[in-house]
């Protein structure tokens, strides 16, 4: 039998703070499949997750039973690459009191002090930010579109350049976009759209140059709408999970954990000749060119 086996491996999922979102359904197919995980937690909500994970409230079980648990959390924030990016007034901020080495180069060389390189076989990106989600493109300070682009495009490419290093050849990266990134979704603005469409270029040239420089892969997943905390805050994905239910190929909204299984396998050795992809996941919604009538959902 075919199996999806990534026993040995070492994973690190940037962009888990609770088990809601698509970074932990990653998280726990990987370990599911044998891998061990790391995690990186933005500063700002570290306490919350930390404090949820040591009050059992976070769900560690496994798809096929039995339970797993993270190996290392790791605090990371993906707007700055080296501590000297970091700004002097984020030592006044009480959301990073007592945090350290959160740039992602601190980040890549604490992995390097804990286990050694090369250590990672899958690097996950599964965060994005964009301060002014909720306005339109057209209505956009440049401070907004940059911040969008900075933490959630370059932030990728910060990743594969710091952490690509630390990769074994074999490994694969896997980020998580968005429809927005090619067609126009009303309400997903301040540049998020934009950025979406940066990491899914930006995800055919590191497939080439990372390819090249580390014999990685680096593919993309665009997911259909969840509501994740991150969701949550833009508004109205209710709606859009209702609105996928009804318009989608298959008429449905995917899961979390559909997303996590097709990022384990686009990781896994059943993968070895997938790169620079944008994989769909999300019921088949994106290739609607018009949403469909009863009459023929009844058919
Ligand atoms: N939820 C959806 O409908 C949906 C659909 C398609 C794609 N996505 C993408 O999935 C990914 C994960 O989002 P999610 O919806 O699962 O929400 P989520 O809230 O679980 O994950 C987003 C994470 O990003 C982290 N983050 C924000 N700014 C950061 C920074 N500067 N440095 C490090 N971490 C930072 C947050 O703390 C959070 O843990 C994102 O890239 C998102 O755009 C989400």
């Amino acid at each position: 039998m075919l199996s999806l086996d990534l026993t040995g491996k070492r994973a690190f999922v940037a962009g888990v703070a609770d088990d809601n979102g698509y970074g932990w359904a990653i998280a726990r197919a990987l370990a599911g499949a044998g891998a061990s995980v790391c995690v990186g937690t933005w500063p700002p909500v570290l306490g919350i997750f930390q404090r949820l994970r040591e009050k059992g409230r976070l769900d560690f079980s496994l798809e096929q039973g039995g339970e797993w648990d993270i190996e290392k959390v790791y605090p990371l924030d993906a707007l700055y690459d080296t501590l000297d990016d970091v700004p002097t007034e984020l030592a006044d901020d009480k959301r990073y009191r007592g945090v350290e080495k959160f740039s992602i180069q601190e980040v890549a060389d604490a992995l390097e002090a804990d286990h050694g390189s090369p250590c990672i076989d899958v690097l996950v990106h599964s965060l994005a930010n964009g301060p002014e989600v909720s306005k339109p493109l057209v209505e956009t300070s440049r401070a907004g579109y940059l911040a969008a682009l900075s933490a959630s495009a370059y932030s990728l490419v910060s990743m594969v350049q710091r952490m690509g290093p630390l990769m074994r050849p074999g490994g694969a990266v896997v980020s998580l976009s968005y429809l927005a990134g090619e067609r126009v979704i009303p309400g997903y603005g301040g540049g998020m759209s934009s950025a979406k469409s940066a990491l899914e270029g930006d995800t055919r040239t590191l497939a080439y140059e990372a390819g090249r420089r580390y014999g990685i892969r680096v593919n993309t997943i665009s997911a259909g709408p969840l509501a994740s905390r991150a969701a949550k805050a833009i508004g109205s994905i209710g709606n859009l999970v209702e609105y996928y239910e009804q318009n989608a190929a298959l008429p449905a909204c995917n899961t979390a954990d559909d997303v996590g299984r097709a990022a384990a396998f686009l990781c896994s050795p059943l993968a070895a000749a997938i790169t620079g992809e944008t994989l769909h996941v999300d019921m088949g919604y994106h290739a609607m060119g018009m949403i469909a009538g009863d009459q023929l959902t009844n058919e």
